[in-house]
């Protein structure tokens, strides 16, 4: 297929780009490196520079694409409720721009980045599709409120598009990983502290009503992530008819704390992670834990990493091979 990937200079759409090279599409990235590399963007893709609102409508006249993914968004919680007015025009902004570029040039599938901020704080875990979606924040609500766009567009204008929610993303793929500035996600945090690189990683909160404490999650490998959006994109249009929009949430079912999570690095790097205990984060729920059932039933998506350890030591092993490692203490 010819497939436009927006955001795949950043760390889950360079891996998505690379690995619909490896199956033979054709791929065009649209990222304005607001936080991606442009060396991140995988050889074999062509590259467009520029604003996905600005630009998609340009690419897209070019005719002939078979489906956008879509991952190009503003997506750090603190960020948006600090900035809500950023998160509103990108986040919602882009993905209308997009849909209507789309719909213009009847390009017939989507696969949209959605995420699990739009539950907010779930009422049950494992969290299903169904589950309430009260985001927390504006970064959620604004992902929320494309998923509604996407709906909507879907239904009327006979696209076929998936929103996947993602828990939370680790791990890398080969070159391509996570080199996120500033950093706030816990995994390259507590793998920077083990390398010397930062001195301690905060834990943001120890009072959670969890059995150490501290929040739980549901880590997701991003290869395995990215697989899912393989096997989305072949079923739409076939299983996923066209006038259909879908919704599947992306974890393994199972929670790991913020201190076991620090006591896996430890145990695979081989080093002391410094740690601080510090306040609760606004905005974190005490739980997130996916119900990936949906992906698994109709899609065929099985993850092949799921294992906390393996996502550590591949992130660990993205680390220390990067330009980080000339200046990685002993
Ligand atoms: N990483 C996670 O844990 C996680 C979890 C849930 C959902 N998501 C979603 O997945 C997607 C990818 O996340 P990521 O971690 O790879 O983020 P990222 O920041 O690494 O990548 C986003 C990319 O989009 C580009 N971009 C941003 N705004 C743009 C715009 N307006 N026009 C063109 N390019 C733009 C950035 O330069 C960057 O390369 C995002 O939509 C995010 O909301 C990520
Ligand atoms: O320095 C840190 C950073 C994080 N944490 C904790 O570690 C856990 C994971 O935090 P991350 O920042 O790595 O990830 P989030 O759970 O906040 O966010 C992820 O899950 C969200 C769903 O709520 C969104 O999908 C978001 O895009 C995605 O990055 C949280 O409990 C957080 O409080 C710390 O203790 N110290």
């Amino acid at each position: 297929m010819r497939l436009l990937v927006t955001g795949g200079a950043g760390y889950v759409g360079s891996v998505v780009a690379a690995q619909l090279l490896e199956a033979g599409h054709e791929v065009t990235v649209l990222d304005d490196l607001s936080c991606g590399r442009r060396d991140s963007v995988p050889d074999g893709a062509a590259y467009v520079a520029g604003d996905v609102a600005a630009k998609a409508g340009e690419v897209l006249a070019a005719g002939g694409y078979d489906g956008v993914l879509h991952f190009a968004a503003k997506s750090l919680v603190g960020e948006s409720v600090e900035d809500p007015r950023a998160y509103w025009e990108a986040n919602v902004g882009g993905a209308l721009a997009l849909l209507a570029a789309m719909r213009e040039h009847r390009v017939p599938r989507l696969v949209f980045s959605s995420t699990a901020a739009v539950y907010g704080d779930p009422q049950t875990v494992p969290v299903p599709e169904d589950a309430p979606c009260r985001p927390a924040n504006p970064y959620g609500a604004s992902k929320l409120a494309a998923d509604h766009a996407i709906a909507g567009y879907a239904r009327a204008y006979r696209l076929a598009a998936v929103s996947l929610r993602y828990f939370n993303v680790a791990g890398a793929y080969g070159r391509y990983g996570e080199r996120h500035d500033p950093e706030t996600h816990l995994i390259p945090l507590v793998l920077q502290a083990a390398a010397g690189q930062r001195d301690a990683v905060t834990v943001y909160g120890t009072d959670y009503p969890t059995p150490d404490g501290t929040c739980v999650r549901d880590y997701i490998h991003v290869a395995d992530l990215a697989r899912a959006h393989l096997l989305a994109l072949d079923a739409l249009g076939e299983v996923i008819k066209p006038g259909t929009w879908r919704v599947y949430n992306l974890g393994n079912g199972d929670g790991f704390s913020v201190w076991q999570v620090i006591e896996t690095a430890e145990r695979v790097t081989g080093r002391a992670v410094p740690v601080r205990e510090g306040a609760r984060r606004p905005g974190d729920p005490a739980v997130l834990v996916a119900s990936s059932a949906r992906a698994r039933a109709e899609l065929g998506w099985t993850p092949t990493r799921p294992a906390l350890a393996d996502m550590i030591a591949d992130a660990w092993a993205f680390l220390t091979e990067s330009a980080a490692l000339t200046r990685l203490p002993a």
